[in-house]
């Protein structure tokens, strides 16, 4: 199933009650066991989704919505594992991915079907999609081979690494940069001060955050500041207007995806903490 979402545009946030800012701009219910669940949103076309196969592989289908034809066949598709090892086939190739391994499927008319090793413990992939105009191959990068930067500091409650597995340099994308930030023990603090990248739009998606825990995820523009209060494997989405940072009321980690204008990691408008209304 392909499900939609509509982001509202720069002044609409700005007089939306929560549960219309949650509808606009969060996904939840990914990670459903036993199926491949996909939300197309109208931010730079990109899509959100999760694949949680268990005795059987799950495949991407074709959808109207996209065209017809085979899902990849005009996009191009980032998967991280956030679970037990799974292997994911690409028409004739086959990846294997332990946990915090991620795989970049190309463009191209092929089929694509995600497989769990143990049912009992199965693969819980999430995946970010867009449109692509060209084909680059399909690679798995492994964790350890993921660009790292270690940053922030434990007296601004922001020590947190950054993998950056998908990103120019490791692959070849059109649009897609992908990775996932990993928080210290006793860290809370994502992305702050925030940023704005108006040539690139983002998502989040926050998980190993227990079950009770909230991220406080902040978005919009910085003189007017909305908080999106998220559970566990929720999805926050960022139009290229909006800025964005989160704290946690527990440990957590998420990855982020961007696709838009250009790849440049460090293309970003730092809005200064003075500036936040
Ligand atoms: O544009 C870059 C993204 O917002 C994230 O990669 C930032 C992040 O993971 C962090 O600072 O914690
Ligand atoms: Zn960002």
């Amino acid at each position: 199933m392909l499900d939609r979402k509509f982001a509202a545009d720069q002044q609409r946030y700005r007089t939306m009650r929560n549960e219309e800012l949650r509808d606009s701009f969060v996904v939840n219910g990914l990670m459903r066991e036993g199926e491949l669940m996909l939300t197309l949103s109208d931010i730079d076309r990109g899509i959100v989704g999760s694949a949680v196969p268990t005795q059987t592989p799950l495949e991407f289908s074709s959808f109207d919505e996209l065209g017809g034809g085979a899902f990849t066949a005009r996009r191009e598709v980032g998967v991280i594992n956030i679970g037990g090892s799974g292997t994911i086939r690409v028409g004739e190739d086959a990846f294997a991915l332990d946990r915090l391994d991620s795989l970049y499927i190309g463009r191209g008319e092929h089929t694509v079907q995600f497989a769990s090793d143990d049912a009992a413990d199965p693969a819980r992939y999430y995946l970010v999609s867009y449109p692509a105009h060209t084909a680059y191959p399909s690679k798995l990068v492994k964790q350890a081979e993921a660009n790292r930067i270690d940053l922030g500091e434990k007296a601004t409650c922001n020590e947190r690494t950054i993998f950056q597995p998908l990103r120019p340099g490791i692959i070849e994308s059109c649009q897609l940069v992908m990775g996932f930030t990993s928080l210290a023990e006793g860290s809370v603090w994502n992305t702050f001060p925030p940023h704005t990248h108006d040539r690139r739009s983002e998502f989040y998606f926050y998980f190993d955050l227990s079950e009770e825990a909230r991220v406080f995820h902040f978005m919009g523009r910085p003189d007017e500041l909305k908080a999106l209060p998220l559970s566990n494997e929720e999805a926050a989405l960022s139009p290229s207007w909006s800025m964005h940072c989160g704290v946690g009321s527990g440990a957590y980690s998420f990855i982020w995806s961007m696709g838009g204008e250009n790849q440049e990691f460090d293309d970003m408008d730092h809005v200064p903490q003075a500036a936040l209304a």
